[in-house]
């Protein structure tokens, strides 16, 4: 299945942070394909230095709530303290899509449902991947280009 993750960094040395986070989910995922690092403004949240963010996008046959945890280890791994909602962070990872599932649970919701209005997110997806599709929601070149029209 094909699995979308979403990367993000706000402290320390951000490009070393999502560096070691790619090199721990290509212990995950087979075939990973990275994005470009994009430096972002900080949506939400406290005022808080801007983030570095990328895609990846891999295989994997993991059930999904398996591949979430180990995300969430790599996280707990890379020293990620969970303070205030939406703050300063060494490492964030996101599973933003993966195959066509459709889960709503407290632990796990996917598409991640904030994905369809990140810019963050869909511009270094659309740079490896022009004919993605966030399942349910629609292709992510129309999503940016809306969000982009109406910003
Ligand atoms: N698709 C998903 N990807 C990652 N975490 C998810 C997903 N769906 C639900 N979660 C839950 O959200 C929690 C992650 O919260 P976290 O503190 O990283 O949120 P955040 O990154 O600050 O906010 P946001 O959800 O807006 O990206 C995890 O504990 C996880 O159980
Ligand atoms: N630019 C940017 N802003 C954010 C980010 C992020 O990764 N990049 N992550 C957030 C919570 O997941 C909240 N705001």
């Amino acid at each position: 299945m094909k699995a979308v993750i979403s990367l993000g960094s706000n402290l320390e040395n951000r490009k070393l942070n999502l560096e070691i986070a790619i090199t721990n989910i290509e212990q995950i995922l087979n075939n990973l394909v990275v994005s470009p690092f994009i430096q972002t403004k900080p949506v939400g949240g406290p005022p808080q230095g801007d983030f570095l963010n990328a895609v990846v996008i891999g295989e994997c046959d993991l059930a999904a709530e398996l591949l979430l945890t180990k995300l969430l280890e790599i996280e707990d791994q890379m020293g990620r303290v969970r303070q205030i909602k939406w703050g300063p962070r060494i490492i964030d990872l996101d599973l933003i899509v993966y195959g066509d599932q459709i889960i709503d649970s407290e632990f796990l919701k996917l598409p991640h449902p904030l994905a369809q209005s990140r810019s963050f997110v869909l511009s270094p997806w659309l740079e490896i991947d022009p004919d993605g599709e966030i399942p349910g929601v629609g292709a992510i070149k129309t999503l940016l280009a809306s969000i982009q029209s109406s910003s």
